[in-house]
């Protein structure tokens, strides 16, 4: 048997595009019937379910992305700051420790803020002495596979998931390294600013080892090792300023005196 079509039911025709039909999705507006209508915050609220997503490398990059929008909106109205690297084992009553609060409290006397890896150790007694100075001081945290916080004496801080986000932040809010003894992570933030400063990617930004002492054995080897064997240039192994006074410390960093300008190219030819 066949079926007799429905008989449409009588009265004026719906009009598709009546200002009841119109519905903003976001900035977006379309003409939909009842049916399709749903606004993009009933789907954020609704949808549950998957979440693998949340470990996958494209989410990541929006973390990524977050920490150096965290990292510019906190740090971009700091004014001049220098940062200070060095062992997070060093700790309170070596002489090392006392020597980084000094150099911190001076750093703030001289106008600047002071930034760290806001950890234990170096980088707790420059903060120390920052705060104790009554200037900024800063501490760029790091999450680590045991229990790491900001060190007491942080002011301003903010704590990174990435190494190389947080590298960014110390180099581009900086005006200069003070490198104290410590170990590999202190290397590899002292051999990031070398390199950067070695590819021109940095200007005028000065990089002192404190403690000859401790540093020397290491500018000796890139001398005869890493300059003879001809893996860097001489203007390289300059790059490096020794030094086990704080006075000197000062002078370069306010002066912001980098050895080898103004032009660190090898000369062609
Ligand atoms: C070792 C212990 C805690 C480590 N906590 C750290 N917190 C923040 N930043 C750190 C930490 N450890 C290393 N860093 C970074 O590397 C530099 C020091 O590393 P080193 O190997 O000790 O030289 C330092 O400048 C930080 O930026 C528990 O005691």
């Amino acid at each position: 048997m066949t079926q007799e079509p429905r008989t449409p039911a009588p009265g004026p025709e719906p009009d598709p595009v009546a200002p009841s039909n119109r519905h903003r999705q976001g900035p977006v507006e379309r003409v939909l019937d009842a049916e399709h209508r749903s606004t993009t915050d009933q789907h954020l609220l609704d949808t549950r379910g998957i979440t693998e997503f949340v470990h996958t490398d494209p989410w990541r990059v929006l973390r990524i992305q977050s920490e150096f929008v965290e990292g510019f909106g906190t740090l971009a109205e700091t004014g001049p700051a220098i940062s200070v690297f060095g062992s997070a084992r060093l700790r309170p009553g070596h002489p090392m420790y006392a020597a980084a609060e000094e150099v911190g409290r001076r750093l703030v006397q001289a106008g600047y803020a002071v930034i760290t890896g806001g950890g234990p150790g170096i980088m707790e007694a420059a903060n120390k002495g920052a705060a104790g100075a009554g200037g900024t001081s800063i501490g760029l945290g790091i999450e680590l596979p045991f229990e790491s916080r900001l060190n007491d004496y942080v002011t301003l801080g903010i704590n990174f998931r990435y190494f190389f986000a947080r590298k960014t932040m110390f180099v581009k809010y900086s005006q200069g390294f003070v490198v104290m003894p410590g170990g590999f992570g202190t290397f590899d933030e002292l051999f990031e600013a070398l390199t950067l400063v070695q590819t021109e990617k940095v200007t005028n930004f000065p990089v002192v080892l404190f403690g000859t002492s401790y540093w020397q054995g290491l500018v000796d080897w890139l001398r005869d090792q890493a300059l003879a064997e001809g893996c860097i240039n001489p203007v390289d192994v300059e790059m490096l300023q020794l030094s086990d006074d704080v006075d000197e410390v000062l002078d370069i960093m306010v002066n912001n005196r980098t050895p080898f300008l103004p032009s660190r190219r090898p000369v062609e030819g």
